[in-house]
């Protein structure tokens, strides 16, 4: 192994610790003024590493006082009755946020299902009126992933107006969100996918880069530029361990800053989740 220099990782956990605690103060106002933030999260099915995703979110529920419920529906439910759960759990006032685990058995359409959460109730911010607002720089309710990615870049300094950004996949949980923040702080985006012909002709001239495919070390190190920041929001688990969509270990002596997997983005994903419920709450009560 490479010897490396362990000043470029960047801490996610600490960083997320440090939000859950400005979550966690936040939700302490609301409760001294006899508001309760609550989450229900919505796990269709037995998918293990979403039934550890929810387990997560609920743990931090608990560090950081906020009220949370799950809602465990079998995998066969169809698209009616989850619509039917959720119209009851936008009616209930003791709820403050809605949260359905992806992925959704394939029979039932996930847009459809996020459409249908009040957008008030969305800390995932995945509802069309939240993405809407994210595209006009109006950040509200955004998603939590490139929204943690946008925190670790002010924790560590990562300058991005004026940058070549680069977003390496276009899904609506990471990539499409990720590039618009970049936008929005006028950063020059480009964003790359599955069908991008040359890879490497962006990912080599990317002062930012921001990968989120699920496909293990997609990224090596002849790809990179010298002193690039990046950020590793891919996570793939097999027989042989946990890893991210970055060639973590040679791609790391060429960064200024890069993410670890685990314990980079990830963590990340669920502080900033946790400022989201209260967010909701602190927006119901206003209503
Ligand atoms: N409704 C949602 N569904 C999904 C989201 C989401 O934001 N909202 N994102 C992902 C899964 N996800 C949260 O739900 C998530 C993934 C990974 C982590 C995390 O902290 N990972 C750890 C490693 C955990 C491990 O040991 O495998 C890390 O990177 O350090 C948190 C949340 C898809 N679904």
């Amino acid at each position: 192994m490479s010897d490396i220099d362990t000043s470029k990782i960047i801490d996610g956990k600490a960083v997320a610790a440090k939000v859950e605690a400005e979550a966690s103060a936040a939700a302490q106002k609301l409760k001294d003024n006899g508001i309760i933030p609550k989450l229900v999260t919505v796990l269709v099915g037995d998918n293990p590493a979403s039934q550890m995703y929810v387990r997560m979110k609920h743990k931090a529920c608990e560090r950081v006082g906020i009220a949370a419920e799950d809602c465990l529906p079998p995998a066969d439910i169809s698209e009616a009755e989850l619509l039917d759960l959720i119209h009851g759990l936008n009616e209930d006032d003791s709820v403050s946020s809605i949260l359905v685990q992806l992925p959704l058995p394939a029979h039932i359409n996930a847009q459809t299902i996020m459409n249908a959460i009040s957008p008030m109730k969305d800390p995932d911010g995945f509802h069309p009126f939240n993405m809407g607002n994210l595209m006009i720089n109006e950040e509200g309710l955004v998603p939590c992933t490139p929204k943690g990615i946008i925190r670790l870049m002010e924790e560590y300094n990562v300058e991005i107006k004026g940058k070549n950004a680069v977003v390496v996949g276009h899904s609506n949980i990471v990539g499409k969100p990720m590039a618009a923040m970049l936008l929005n702080r006028d950063a020059t985006v480009s964003i790359c996918h599955v069908f991008t012909k040359d890879l490497k002709l962006y990912t080599k001239e990317a002062d930012i880069l921001v990968v989120g495919t699920g496909v293990k070390h997609l990224i090596k190190a002849d790809m990179v530029k010298d002193g690039a920041a990046i950020f590793d929001a891919g996570i793939t688990t097999d027989a042989t361990g946990t890893y991210g969509d970055v060639d973590f270990e040679n791609v790391i002596q060429k960064a200024s800053l890069i993410t670890p997997v685990p314990g980079g983005v990830g963590p990340m994903t669920i502080a900033i989740l946790m400022t989201h419920v209260v967010k909701c709450a602190e927006m119901i009560a206003q209503k």
